[in-house]
């Protein structure tokens, strides 16, 4: 079922004048540090007290519809309100944040499509600490956790890979990923106008005691715990999503693969180069590897692939490995995202990651080489890689990609941490 967003309604208007100091406090909001334009696109009305009003956020080149769900209580927030959730009063009815609440995630629950799951809404939990989404925790009568409902904060129409490609990999028989139980799709009139439909989010299967790996590498390399043995395991399951994106999207034949994969590489110097102009010392490097790998023969069919795949987007449970996020990486366009790719991409993601495990965790020179290079053979053993000098070319030019993309991530986001892709540089380019 598609939810029909409404035109504003004078309710709509009231929240989302009340949205100017409420919205700048919360971790996902996009358009930090700003003086946002907001304005009501519309909102989806789950229940009479209910609804999901849909915001338009411009500021620079911020221009995003924002999911905002809200409960109406008539008068006063009643007793024990926790108070981070008023949003503040609107026609003598408070409006609360909706995104933990019971009377939200029931009425959500009925409305959603897919097998769904039995959950006690009166003990979610919602998860702190991450930034672009809201999550909430849904356990089930035993007070065990069942769920993870992922409430989208920012809204777009059309496919989102990060809830279609585990829908396809589950239906592929593939079991590495959390199954997807329950998910909202809504109808809305796009500020061009035009009519957009896009999910509102998901519930996914909880996955117990998980770990972040991104946390554990860290921790283990912290350690001087060598992290071979998880890292073969990680490949192996890599090379299983591999075989299960093949099985869901099928391939695409590429004869021209050398060439695209140099323009690529190319086309992320000079993009990176535009963010980050000091990268243009680099270029000499880049370009002679872009020549090596446009003399390439040939190169394997590209299929679809997780596309941002690094330790932060797997977890690690009972000595299972599962991944996450399949949106592929934040700062590209959507319609790039879910185009085929070489498979090899995902594994140069978490080759990369173990360069930032061994800094993160305290590592340096040899001890960092050691640890890393264990890592790396471990994870390419199991996913099963070829040892020839195609794969192996390939691979760096791959890496080589992803370090420039990590180079302006870094720059824009966490500039304290722009020294490990640096290095990443001199490592792939000596
Ligand atoms: N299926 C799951 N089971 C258990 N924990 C999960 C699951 N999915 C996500 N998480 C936890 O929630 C966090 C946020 O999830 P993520 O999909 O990365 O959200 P976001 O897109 O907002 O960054 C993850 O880092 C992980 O710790
Ligand atoms: O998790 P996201 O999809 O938001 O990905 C972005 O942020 C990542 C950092 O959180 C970033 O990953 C980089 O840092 C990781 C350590 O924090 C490291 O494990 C990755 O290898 C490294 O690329 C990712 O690039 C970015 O798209």
């Amino acid at each position: 079922m598609i939810l029909d967003a409404l035109a504003p309604d004078d309710v709509d208007h009231g929240v989302v004048d009340l949205l100017g100091t409420w919205l700048p406090q919360r971790r996902w909001y996009p358009a930090k540090g700003t003086d946002a334009r907001l304005s009501p696109v519309g909102a989806v009305h789950l229940t009479p007290d209910v609804r999901v009003v849909l915001v338009h956020a411009r500021a620079g080149e911020v221009d995003v519809v924002l999911q905002v769900p809200v409960v109406l209580v008539d008068g006063d927030p009643p007793a024990g309100t926790d108070v981070a959730a008023v949003v503040g009063t609107v026609g003598g009815r408070t409006v609360l944040d909706a995104a933990g609440d019971a009377r939200f995630l029931a009425a959500w629950l009925a409305s959603a499509d897919g097998p769904g799951a039995d959950v006690d809404v009166a003990r979610a939990r919602v998860v702190t600490g991450e930034q672009s989404n809201t999550s909430v925790v849904l356990p089930g009568a035993d007070g065990v956790p069942v769920g993870i409902l992922k409430v989208l904060r920012t809204l777009a129409g059309g496919e989102n890979p990060d809830i279609d490609v585990p829908r396809r990999l589950v239906e592929a028989g593939w079991d590495g990923v959390p199954a997807p139980l329950a998910w909202a799709q809504a109808r809305w009139t796009a500020p061009d106008g035009e009519a957009a439909v896009g999910y509102l989010g998901v519930l996914s299967t909880f996955v117990p005691g998980a770990q972040d790996g991104f946390e554990l590498a860290c921790t283990w390399a912290g350690e001087g715990r060598a992290f071979g043995a998880p890292a073969a395991e990680l490949g192996a399951t890599v090379a299983g999503m591999h075989a299960a994106l093949v099985r869901a999207f099928g391939t695409t034949p590429d004869a021209e693969g050398g060439p695209t994969l140099a323009r690529a590489l190319a086309d992320r110097l000079a993009w990176a180069t535009a963010s980050v102009p000091s990268l243009a010392g680099y270029g000499d490097g880049v370009r002679a590897l872009a020549d090596e790998v446009a003399a390439l023969p040939d190169t394997p069919a590209r299929q679809r692939v997780h596309g941002d795949l690094h330790l932060g987007q797997v977890l690690r449970s009972a000595g299972r490995w599962f991944v996450i996020d399949f949106e592929g990486e934040p700062l590209a366009p959507l319609a790039a995202r879910v185009l085929p790719d070489l498979a090899l991409r995902d594994v140069a993601g978490l080759l990369r990651s173990f360069d930032y495990a061994a800094a993160v965790g305290g590592l340096t020179g040899e001890a960092a080489h050691a640890w890393t290079s264990d890592a790396r053979a471990g994870l390419l053993a199991g996913y099963g890689l070829a040892d020839d000098p195609s794969s192996t070319l390939l691979l760096r030019a791959l890496e080589l990609d992803k370090t420039l993309y990590e180079a302006v991530y870094e720059a824009r986001n966490r500039p304290a941490w722009a020294p490990i892709p640096q290095a990443g540089l001199e490592r792939l380019l000596p």
